[in-house]
Protein backbone atom coordinates (compact mmCIF):
# COMPACT_ATOMS: atom_id res chain seq x y z
CA UNK A 1 0.00 0.00 0.00
CA UNK A 2 1.40 3.50 -0.73
CA UNK A 3 0.54 6.46 1.51
CA UNK A 4 -1.10 9.68 -0.42
CA UNK A 5 0.43 13.07 0.92
CA UNK A 6 -2.62 13.11 3.37
CA UNK A 7 -2.14 9.90 5.05
CA UNK A 8 -4.87 7.84 3.07
CA UNK A 9 -3.71 4.47 1.79
CA UNK A 10 -4.14 4.50 -1.71
CA UNK A 11 -4.05 0.55 -2.97
CA UNK A 12 -0.48 0.49 -5.56
CA UNK A 13 -1.52 0.10 -9.16
CA UNK A 14 -0.60 -3.37 -9.11
CA UNK A 15 -3.44 -4.60 -7.01
CA UNK A 16 -5.66 -5.86 -9.19
CA UNK A 17 -8.83 -4.46 -8.16
CA UNK A 18 -12.07 -3.07 -10.00
CA UNK A 19 -11.83 0.95 -10.87
CA UNK A 20 -12.73 2.69 -8.22
CA UNK A 21 -16.46 3.25 -7.42
CA UNK A 22 -17.38 6.58 -5.77
CA UNK A 23 -19.83 6.71 -3.24
CA UNK A 24 -17.64 7.35 0.09
CA UNK A 25 -18.93 11.10 0.53
CA UNK A 26 -20.59 13.89 -1.91
CA UNK A 27 -17.34 15.47 -1.77
CA UNK A 28 -15.98 12.94 -4.09
CA UNK A 29 -17.96 14.23 -7.37
CA UNK A 30 -17.16 16.77 -9.51
CA UNK A 31 -18.06 20.27 -10.69
CA UNK A 32 -21.72 20.61 -12.13
CA UNK A 33 -21.50 22.16 -15.76
CA UNK A 34 -23.58 25.10 -14.37
CA UNK A 35 -20.95 25.82 -12.12
CA UNK A 36 -18.10 25.40 -14.54
CA UNK A 37 -19.57 27.64 -17.12
CA UNK A 38 -19.84 30.23 -14.65
CA UNK A 39 -15.93 29.86 -13.76
CA UNK A 40 -15.23 29.86 -17.50
CA UNK A 41 -17.20 33.64 -17.50
CA UNK A 42 -15.16 34.89 -14.34
CA UNK A 43 -12.20 33.44 -16.39
CA UNK A 44 -12.95 35.69 -19.33
CA UNK A 45 -11.32 39.01 -18.39
CA UNK A 46 -9.30 40.03 -15.26
CA UNK A 47 -11.41 41.79 -12.24
CA UNK A 48 -10.43 43.06 -8.43
CA UNK A 49 -9.00 40.62 -6.21
CA UNK A 50 -10.14 39.79 -2.58
CA UNK A 51 -14.07 40.06 -2.81
CA UNK A 52 -14.37 43.09 -5.00
CA UNK A 53 -14.92 41.65 -8.26
CA UNK A 54 -18.22 42.00 -9.78
CA UNK A 55 -18.75 38.06 -9.56
CA UNK A 56 -18.67 38.19 -5.61
CA UNK A 57 -21.43 41.10 -5.45
CA UNK A 58 -23.81 39.16 -8.31
CA UNK A 59 -23.05 36.20 -6.08
CA UNK A 60 -24.33 37.58 -2.74
CA UNK A 61 -27.46 39.74 -3.91
CA UNK A 62 -28.56 36.19 -5.56
CA UNK A 63 -27.90 34.90 -1.95
CA UNK A 64 -30.42 38.04 -0.34
CA UNK A 65 -32.78 37.24 -2.80
CA UNK A 66 -32.77 33.44 -2.05
CA UNK A 67 -32.96 34.03 1.94
CA UNK A 68 -35.50 37.09 1.00
CA UNK A 69 -33.49 38.86 3.75
CA UNK A 70 -30.73 40.91 3.91
CA UNK A 71 -28.13 38.69 5.17
CA UNK A 72 -24.54 38.73 5.01
CA UNK A 73 -22.41 36.71 2.89
CA UNK A 74 -18.70 35.43 2.80
CA UNK A 75 -17.18 33.14 1.18
CA UNK A 76 -14.09 30.59 2.47
CA UNK A 77 -12.68 27.30 0.28
CA UNK A 78 -13.90 24.59 2.66
CA UNK A 79 -16.40 23.61 5.78
CA UNK A 80 -14.10 23.16 8.28
CA UNK A 81 -13.08 26.81 7.96
CA UNK A 82 -16.56 28.04 7.32
CA UNK A 83 -18.10 26.32 10.71
CA UNK A 84 -14.86 27.23 12.73
CA UNK A 85 -14.47 30.80 12.24
CA UNK A 86 -18.58 31.12 12.31
CA UNK A 87 -18.31 29.08 15.58
CA UNK A 88 -15.65 32.04 16.55
CA UNK A 89 -17.55 35.17 15.84
CA UNK A 90 -21.14 33.86 18.00
CA UNK A 91 -18.87 32.95 21.14
CA UNK A 92 -15.78 33.96 23.49
CA UNK A 93 -13.08 31.68 24.64
CA UNK A 94 -14.71 31.12 28.03
CA UNK A 95 -17.87 30.07 26.40
CA UNK A 96 -19.25 26.79 25.06
CA UNK A 97 -20.66 24.83 22.29
CA UNK A 98 -23.23 22.46 22.51
CA UNK A 99 -23.41 19.97 19.49
CA UNK A 100 -24.25 16.63 19.20
CA UNK A 101 -21.68 14.19 20.03
CA UNK A 102 -21.29 12.59 16.26
CA UNK A 103 -21.17 16.22 15.10
CA UNK A 104 -18.58 16.92 12.35
CA UNK A 105 -17.65 19.88 14.55
CA UNK A 106 -17.06 17.39 16.48
CA UNK A 107 -15.75 14.57 15.28
CA UNK A 108 -13.84 15.15 11.81
CA UNK A 109 -12.78 19.24 11.89
CA UNK A 110 -9.32 18.24 13.92
CA UNK A 111 -9.66 20.46 16.83
CA UNK A 112 -10.82 23.04 14.36
CA UNK A 113 -13.73 25.38 16.19
CA UNK A 114 -11.74 24.69 19.12
CA UNK A 115 -8.43 26.23 17.75
CA UNK A 116 -10.17 29.48 15.82
CA UNK A 117 -12.14 30.54 18.71
CA UNK A 118 -9.29 30.39 21.33
CA UNK A 119 -10.65 27.74 23.50
CA UNK A 120 -14.63 27.26 23.24
CA UNK A 121 -15.35 23.97 24.79
CA UNK A 122 -17.31 21.43 22.20
CA UNK A 123 -20.14 20.29 24.56
CA UNK A 124 -21.23 16.98 23.06
CA UNK A 125 -24.65 15.54 23.99
CA UNK A 126 -25.14 11.96 22.75
CA UNK A 127 -29.34 12.38 22.14
CA UNK A 128 -31.10 9.82 19.38
CA UNK A 129 -30.87 9.79 15.32
CA UNK A 130 -28.01 12.25 15.05
CA UNK A 131 -30.28 15.23 16.60
CA UNK A 132 -30.21 17.37 18.98
CA UNK A 133 -33.37 17.76 21.31
CA UNK A 134 -34.56 20.83 23.11
CA UNK A 135 -34.43 18.22 26.37
CA UNK A 136 -30.26 17.92 25.55
CA UNK A 137 -29.39 21.12 25.68
CA UNK A 138 -31.42 22.32 28.66
CA UNK A 139 -29.82 19.72 30.40
CA UNK A 140 -26.27 20.91 29.29
CA UNK A 141 -27.21 24.33 30.00
CA UNK A 142 -28.37 23.33 33.35
CA UNK A 143 -25.86 21.04 34.43
CA UNK A 144 -23.37 23.64 35.89
CA UNK A 145 -23.55 26.93 36.32
CA UNK A 146 -20.28 27.52 38.74
CA UNK A 147 -17.31 29.88 37.19
CA UNK A 148 -15.28 26.85 36.93
CA UNK A 149 -17.76 25.68 33.49
CA UNK A 150 -17.83 26.86 30.49
CA UNK A 151 -20.90 29.03 30.16
CA UNK A 152 -22.97 28.02 27.02
CA UNK A 153 -23.45 30.17 24.54
CA UNK A 154 -24.43 28.53 21.07
CA UNK A 155 -26.07 25.63 19.73
CA UNK A 156 -24.48 24.05 16.66
CA UNK A 157 -26.92 21.71 14.77
CA UNK A 158 -25.91 20.16 11.43
CA UNK A 159 -29.24 20.24 8.71
CA UNK A 160 -29.00 17.29 7.63
CA UNK A 161 -27.03 15.92 10.37
CA UNK A 162 -24.15 13.50 9.72
CA UNK A 163 -26.34 10.12 9.81
CA UNK A 164 -28.55 12.07 7.14
CA UNK A 165 -31.29 12.65 9.46
CA UNK A 166 -33.51 15.88 9.23
CA UNK A 167 -34.53 18.14 11.60
CA UNK A 168 -38.40 19.37 11.06
CA UNK A 169 -39.00 22.76 10.96
CA UNK A 170 -41.04 22.39 14.60
CA UNK A 171 -37.53 21.10 15.60
CA UNK A 172 -35.82 23.68 14.68
CA UNK A 173 -38.54 26.26 16.16
CA UNK A 174 -38.07 24.10 19.42
CA UNK A 175 -34.50 24.69 19.40
CA UNK A 176 -34.81 28.03 18.90
CA UNK A 177 -37.35 28.26 21.95
CA UNK A 178 -34.94 26.69 24.60
CA UNK A 179 -31.67 28.56 22.78
CA UNK A 180 -34.12 32.19 23.54
CA UNK A 181 -34.72 30.34 27.37
CA UNK A 182 -31.21 30.27 27.97
CA UNK A 183 -29.69 33.20 25.91
CA UNK A 184 -28.04 30.79 23.13
CA UNK A 185 -27.00 31.26 19.36
CA UNK A 186 -27.72 29.46 16.87
CA UNK A 187 -25.12 27.75 14.35
CA UNK A 188 -26.68 25.46 11.46
CA UNK A 189 -23.81 23.06 9.41
CA UNK A 190 -25.59 23.41 6.45
CA UNK A 191 -23.07 21.20 4.56
CA UNK A 192 -25.92 19.30 3.50
CA UNK A 193 -28.37 21.94 3.48
CA UNK A 194 -29.63 22.18 -0.51
CA UNK A 195 -30.50 18.39 0.36
CA UNK A 196 -32.49 19.34 3.57
CA UNK A 197 -34.45 22.02 1.45
CA UNK A 198 -35.48 19.61 -0.74
CA UNK A 199 -35.68 16.73 1.23
CA UNK A 200 -38.19 19.23 3.33
CA UNK A 201 -39.83 21.03 0.39
CA UNK A 202 -39.34 24.41 2.37
CA UNK A 203 -37.85 27.74 1.72
CA UNK A 204 -34.08 28.28 2.80
CA UNK A 205 -35.67 31.54 4.50
CA UNK A 206 -37.94 28.64 6.58
CA UNK A 207 -34.85 26.65 7.40
CA UNK A 208 -33.09 29.29 8.82
CA UNK A 209 -33.98 32.97 10.09
CA UNK A 210 -37.90 32.15 9.95
CA UNK A 211 -36.48 29.17 12.51
CA UNK A 212 -34.14 31.46 14.21
CA UNK A 213 -30.68 30.09 13.19
CA UNK A 214 -28.23 33.01 13.14
CA UNK A 215 -25.85 32.01 10.80
CA UNK A 216 -25.38 29.58 8.37
CA UNK A 217 -22.76 27.40 6.36
CA UNK A 218 -23.95 26.71 3.18
CA UNK A 219 -21.88 23.67 1.33
CA UNK A 220 -21.49 24.39 -2.65
CA UNK A 221 -18.72 21.72 -2.66
CA UNK A 222 -21.03 19.19 -1.94
CA UNK A 223 -23.68 20.85 -4.31
CA UNK A 224 -21.72 20.88 -7.46
CA UNK A 225 -18.64 22.96 -6.94
CA UNK A 226 -15.37 22.26 -6.83
CA UNK A 227 -14.72 24.23 -3.48
CA UNK A 228 -16.70 26.69 -1.70
CA UNK A 229 -18.34 27.48 1.41
CA UNK A 230 -21.08 30.70 1.53
CA UNK A 231 -21.51 31.38 5.44
CA UNK A 232 -24.42 33.32 5.63
CA UNK A 233 -25.07 35.88 9.14
CA UNK A 234 -28.68 36.75 9.36
CA UNK A 235 -27.83 39.33 12.27
CA UNK A 236 -25.37 42.16 11.11
CA UNK A 237 -24.10 42.53 14.37
CA UNK A 238 -22.88 38.85 14.72
CA UNK A 239 -21.20 39.64 11.08
CA UNK A 240 -19.24 42.63 12.12
CA UNK A 241 -15.58 42.33 11.49
CA UNK A 242 -15.93 38.66 10.22
CA UNK A 243 -13.69 39.94 7.16
CA UNK A 244 -10.71 40.55 9.12
CA UNK A 245 -11.35 36.68 11.00
CA UNK A 246 -11.44 35.10 7.39
CA UNK A 247 -8.07 36.91 6.12
CA UNK A 248 -6.33 36.01 9.42
CA UNK A 249 -7.26 32.32 8.78
CA UNK A 250 -6.00 32.20 5.24
CA UNK A 251 -9.87 32.45 3.86
CA UNK A 252 -9.77 35.13 1.58
CA UNK A 253 -9.02 34.39 -1.46
CA UNK A 254 -7.37 37.02 -3.52
CA UNK A 255 -9.16 35.79 -6.54
CA UNK A 256 -12.67 35.66 -5.00
CA UNK A 257 -14.33 35.60 -7.89
CA UNK A 258 -13.55 32.16 -8.65
CA UNK A 259 -14.96 30.89 -5.31
CA UNK A 260 -17.87 33.28 -5.56
CA UNK A 261 -18.76 33.11 -9.69
CA UNK A 262 -19.64 29.41 -9.64
CA UNK A 263 -22.24 29.60 -6.94
CA UNK A 264 -24.41 31.39 -9.78
CA UNK A 265 -24.60 28.59 -11.53
CA UNK A 266 -25.85 26.86 -8.70
CA UNK A 267 -28.38 29.26 -7.41
CA UNK A 268 -30.04 30.48 -11.21
CA UNK A 269 -32.35 28.21 -12.33
CA UNK A 270 -32.44 26.36 -8.87
CA UNK A 271 -29.92 24.19 -9.51
CA UNK A 272 -28.95 23.62 -6.01
CA UNK A 273 -32.31 22.10 -5.46
CA UNK A 274 -32.35 20.16 -8.71
CA UNK A 275 -28.65 18.73 -7.60
CA UNK A 276 -29.82 18.23 -3.93
CA UNK A 277 -33.23 16.02 -5.26
CA UNK A 278 -31.23 13.79 -7.52
CA UNK A 279 -28.96 13.14 -4.73
CA UNK A 280 -31.72 12.44 -2.47
CA UNK A 281 -33.20 10.03 -5.19
CA UNK A 282 -29.88 8.49 -5.74
CA UNK A 283 -30.20 7.43 -1.88
CA UNK A 284 -33.74 6.22 -2.24
CA UNK A 285 -32.87 3.93 -5.21
CA UNK A 286 -30.15 2.46 -2.83
CA UNK A 287 -32.31 1.73 0.04
CA UNK A 288 -35.19 0.60 -2.31
CA UNK A 289 -32.63 -1.82 -4.30
CA UNK A 290 -31.19 -3.28 -1.09
CA UNK A 291 -34.33 -3.70 0.98
CA UNK A 292 -34.72 -7.29 0.77
CA UNK A 293 -30.60 -8.34 0.88
CA UNK A 294 -30.93 -10.37 3.87
CA UNK A 295 -27.91 -9.14 6.58
CA UNK A 296 -27.49 -5.97 5.48
CA UNK A 297 -29.61 -3.07 7.70
CA UNK A 298 -30.47 0.34 7.22
CA UNK A 299 -29.02 1.85 10.15
CA UNK A 300 -30.81 5.24 9.79
CA UNK A 301 -33.63 7.04 8.24
CA UNK A 302 -32.63 7.90 5.42
CA UNK A 303 -34.32 11.25 4.77
CA UNK A 304 -31.55 12.90 2.64
CA UNK A 305 -28.48 11.79 0.67
CA UNK A 306 -26.64 9.67 2.97
CA UNK A 307 -27.23 5.67 3.54
CA UNK A 308 -25.46 3.62 6.64
CA UNK A 309 -26.35 0.35 6.44
CA UNK A 310 -24.68 -2.55 8.68
CA UNK A 311 -22.82 -4.71 6.12
CA UNK A 312 -21.07 -7.74 7.64
CA UNK A 313 -17.15 -7.52 7.18
CA UNK A 314 -16.44 -10.11 4.66
CA UNK A 315 -19.04 -8.51 2.69
CA UNK A 316 -17.28 -4.80 3.46
CA UNK A 317 -14.30 -6.83 1.91
CA UNK A 318 -15.94 -7.96 -1.06
CA UNK A 319 -16.88 -4.37 -1.44
CA UNK A 320 -13.32 -3.11 -1.37
CA UNK A 321 -12.73 -5.62 -4.12
CA UNK A 322 -14.68 -4.77 -6.45
CA UNK A 323 -13.82 -1.14 -6.51
CA UNK A 324 -16.14 0.70 -3.69
CA UNK A 325 -15.13 3.39 -1.69
CA UNK A 326 -16.97 4.01 2.13
CA UNK A 327 -16.13 5.23 4.89
CA UNK A 328 -16.57 3.40 8.19
CA UNK A 329 -15.50 5.83 10.88
CA UNK A 330 -18.45 7.95 10.30
CA UNK A 331 -21.55 8.47 12.61
CA UNK A 332 -22.15 5.02 14.49
CA UNK A 333 -20.01 3.11 12.51
CA UNK A 334 -21.75 0.77 9.45
CA UNK A 335 -20.81 1.34 6.40
CA UNK A 336 -21.77 5.30 4.99
CA UNK A 337 -22.75 5.79 1.05
CA UNK A 338 -23.05 9.10 0.32
CA UNK A 339 -25.09 10.00 -3.48
CA UNK A 340 -23.93 13.00 -5.00
CA UNK A 341 -25.71 15.46 -8.02
CA UNK A 342 -24.01 13.58 -10.17
CA UNK A 343 -24.36 9.97 -8.64
CA UNK A 344 -25.47 7.71 -11.82
CA UNK A 345 -29.04 4.68 -11.41
CA UNK A 346 -26.25 2.66 -13.10
CA UNK A 347 -24.04 3.37 -10.06
CA UNK A 348 -26.58 2.75 -7.31
CA UNK A 349 -27.87 -0.04 -9.44
CA UNK A 350 -24.32 -1.39 -9.35
CA UNK A 351 -23.40 -1.33 -5.71
CA UNK A 352 -26.84 -3.30 -5.43
CA UNK A 353 -25.85 -6.12 -7.49
CA UNK A 354 -22.28 -6.11 -5.48
CA UNK A 355 -24.00 -6.03 -1.98
CA UNK A 356 -26.32 -9.02 -3.20
CA UNK A 357 -23.20 -10.74 -4.02
CA UNK A 358 -21.27 -10.13 -1.37
CA UNK A 359 -23.62 -11.87 1.01
CA UNK A 360 -23.41 -14.74 -1.08
CA UNK A 361 -20.40 -14.94 -1.07
CA UNK A 362 -20.23 -14.58 2.81
CA UNK A 363 -22.93 -16.99 3.00
CA UNK A 364 -20.88 -19.65 0.63
CA UNK A 365 -17.96 -19.47 2.76
C1 LIG B 1 -21.54 17.57 8.16
C2 LIG B 1 -20.27 18.18 7.62
N1 LIG B 1 -19.91 19.39 8.07
C3 LIG B 1 -18.77 19.99 7.66
C4 LIG B 1 -17.95 19.37 6.76
C5 LIG B 1 -16.64 20.06 6.44
O1 LIG B 1 -16.33 20.14 5.20
P1 LIG B 1 -14.81 20.16 4.70
O2 LIG B 1 -14.44 18.73 4.51
O3 LIG B 1 -14.93 20.92 3.43
O4 LIG B 1 -13.96 20.85 5.72
C6 LIG B 1 -18.30 18.11 6.23
C7 LIG B 1 -17.45 17.44 5.21
O5 LIG B 1 -17.85 16.81 4.31
C8 LIG B 1 -19.48 17.50 6.68
O6 LIG B 1 -19.83 16.27 6.24
C1 LIG C 1 -15.01 12.54 5.88
C2 LIG C 1 -15.49 13.87 6.25
O1 LIG C 1 -16.27 13.81 7.42
C3 LIG C 1 -16.30 14.60 5.23
N1 LIG C 1 -16.87 15.72 5.91
C4 LIG C 1 -17.40 13.71 4.63
O2 LIG C 1 -18.55 13.76 5.13
O3 LIG C 1 -17.13 12.99 3.69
Amino acid sequence: MTTSGFGNTVANSDISIASPRFLASDNTSGICPEAMHYLLQANEQDDLAYGNDVWTERAASRFRTLFETDCEIFFVFNGTAANSLALASLCQSYHGVICHQLAHIETDECGGPEFFSNGSKLLPVDTPMGKLTPEGIARVVTRRNDIHYPRPRVVSITQATEVGTLYSLDELQAIREVADQHDLKIHMDGARFANACASLNVTPAQMTWKAGVDVLCFSGTKNGLAFGEAIVFFDHELARDFEYRCKQAGQLASKMRFVSAPWLGLLENDTWLVNARHANAMAQRLVEGIHDIEGVNVMFPVQANSVFLEVPITAQQYLRDCGWTFYTFIGEGGVRFVCSWNTSEALIDALVTDLRQALVQRDQQ
